[in-house]
């Protein structure tokens, strides 16, 4: 292998080896069982099943111990079902005779179940055939797992819990488990999540319950923790001391494209920024944790999030693109942001006036997420390199990869001027030949292996919402209105004003020029 080129190994067991796993993962045979409830929706077709899919070509998911049940209420057949999905696993018109037998194989061990949500005939029936898988591969009493993902609406979360308590758990105390996959939003505000939390814990406990949010997937989002700790520069300059602001951004470059009805009932605060940014964030702002062990790393994350000041609402800008509304689906009159910036800022030693801006919209100008920390200015500069800009450190997320720090040097040549240049990792060119793995293949893998450590505790979504309920109210109750954009803009004026004013520099002059391969 030459160097920088790795290559995905095909595993043989579905035990962790990563070198940051500190838990106990015992290798674990027989029977498991993966059901997709709301097997006949978008985020199953384009993210769950693909995500399954990889897995098995990996050999995470051996045929012979597991099998992938589709359940939903629409009647269609298994096939009708693997037809569906088939053209998401792979690009038909570039894939190998290999990759073509492999989607063929994967589609193989799905089996659908039609059945309502609410009434226990059909979760009777997805039971019998669990345990038809179960007894056809020989398992022991109690060794069999059952891993239920929610592909669903959450208003039907309560309901489909219960069926799956009362149908379908895993059958002995001999070993083995029920675990179950639970989709964001996770309510709409502080009072119906901790409802919706409360209805569930009732019915599972809490190292049964993987609510997943797919950020906590994104390998950048995953090397957050390692670039912060294992790292001696930023140990000494992340702080107040040295870093100015932070700003973590979230932009679409194309509107809620049929996702309008969905959309209109959340807006873009609940749909990105309280769960996907505010998980990031939590990553950025936290304080070490003792081990890597996840309730650990959760116990920092909470305590960062109890330390937000609430919300200024001058320090709030909301936005709509112009033409949201012309969607069948959305009312007339909605007043439902599709973009705001929210200044968060913490109150605690490390971030005393350092504003966290968190920007999120649809329908603007490019798709991006990053990570943008800018440091202060160099005291008593001599070179004007405040002329220049500020130093930088960006994580990119997507599209493309990349961890870049934008610093100041002396402009090649005979003159004594500087210019801002950039120490630049970028992962398409430092690792050739490694496919990144999307979110979702790792999380599921994760649930697969029983570490809740990327998954959000109920402590921390508590914490979270009510740091954007008031807000949330205040909007809802139409008392913030939504300034209008142009579709393919940089959204409203009035965010870059507030960025601005909350002390960000923009750097003039300043062009990446793109590492050639
Ligand atoms: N789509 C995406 O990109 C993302 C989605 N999510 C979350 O994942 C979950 C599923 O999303 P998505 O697949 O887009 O949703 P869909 O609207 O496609 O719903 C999934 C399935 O649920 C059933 N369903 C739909 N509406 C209802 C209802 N009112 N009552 C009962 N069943 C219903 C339908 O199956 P049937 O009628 O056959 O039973 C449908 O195929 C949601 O919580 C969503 O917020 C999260 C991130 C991204
Ligand atoms: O959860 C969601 O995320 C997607 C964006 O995900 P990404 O991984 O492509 O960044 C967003 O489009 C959707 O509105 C939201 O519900």
């Amino acid at each position: 292998m030459g160097s920088g080129l790795w290559s995905i190994e095909k595993r043989a067991s579905l035990r962790s080896d990563s070198i940051l796993s500190e838990i106990e993962n015992v290798p674990e045979t027989g029977p498991l069982s993966i059901v997709v409830l709301g097997a006949s929706g978008d985020l199953a077709k384009k993210k769950t099943f693909p995500a399954l899919f990889h897995l098995y070509r990996q050999g995470f998911l051996p045929p012979d111990e597991v099998k992938i049940f589709g359940y939903a209420r629409t009647k269609i057949s298994d096939d009708e079902l693997r037809n569906r999905i088939r053209s998401y696993l792979v690009n038909d018109k570039g894939a190998s005779a290999e990759q073509v037998d492999d989607v063929s194989n994967f589609l193989q061990l799905i089996q659908y179940v039609s059945g309502s949500y609410d009434s226990e005939d059909g979760f009777r029936l997805l039971d019998k055939e669990i345990s038809v898988h179960e007894s056809l591969k020989k398992s022991v009493e109690g060794s069999s797992r059952r891993l239920f993902y929610l592909a669903l609406p959450p208003s039907v979360y309560p309901s489909v819990c219960r069926m799956i308590k009362t149908c379908c758990m895993n059958k002995s105390d001999l070993g083995g488990w029920t675990r179950i996959i639970v989709e964001k939003p996770f309510g709409r505000d502080l009072q119906s999540a901790e409802q919706l939390s409360t209805q569930i814990g009732e019915l599972f406990d809490e190292p049964q319950i993987y609510r997943i949010d797919h950020y906590l997937g994104k390998e950048l989002v995953q090397n957050m923790l390692v670039l912060r700790f294992a790292n001696r520069f930023f140990l000494p300059l992340w702080n107040r001391d040295n870093i100015d602001n932070v700003q973590i951004v979230f932009r679409e470059d194309f509107g809620t494209e049929g996702r309008g009805g969905y959309f209109d009932q959340y807006g873009i605060i609940r749909d990105i920024i309280q769960n996907h940014l505010l998980q990031v964030f939590c990553l950025i702002a936290m304080e070490k944790p003792i081990s890597l062990k996840p309730e650990h790393i959760r116990d920092e994350k909470v305590k960062v999030l109890e330390s937000v000041l609430p919300i200024t609402y001058d320090e709030v800008v909301l936005g709509q693109y112009e033409g949201y509304r012309d969607d069948p689906t959305v009312p007339d009159h909605s007043n439902t942001p599709t973009f705001a910036t929210v200044i968060l800022r913490i109150h605690n030693e490390r971030w005393e006036g350092v504003p966290f801006i968190l920007k999120a919209g649809k329908a603007l100008n490019s798709r991006k997420a990053e990570i943008r920390v800018q440091f202060k200015d160099v005291p008593g500069d001599i070179f004007k390199c405040q002329k220049q800009g500020r130093n930088e450190f960006v994580i990119r997320l997507q599209p493309s990869e990349a961890i870049y720090m934008k610093f100041t040097v002396k402009k090649p040549g005979l003159e004594m001027s500087t210019v801002q240049s950039e120490l630049d990792l970028s992962y398409g060119q430092r690792y050739q030949g490694v496919t990144i793995p999307e979110a979702y293949e790792r999380l599921i893998l994760d649930t697969i292996r029983g570490d809740q450590q990327h998954f959000v505790r109920r402590d921390e979504l508590k914490a979270s919402w009510e740091i954007f309920t008031p807000l949330l109210h205040k909007i809802d109750a139409g008392e913030f209105k939504s300034i209008p954009y142009k579709p393919g803009s940089r959204g409203p004026a009035e965010a870059d004003e507030l960025l601005e004013r909350a002390g960000y520099v923009q750097t003039h002059g300043y062009i990446w020029i793109p590492p050639t391969l």
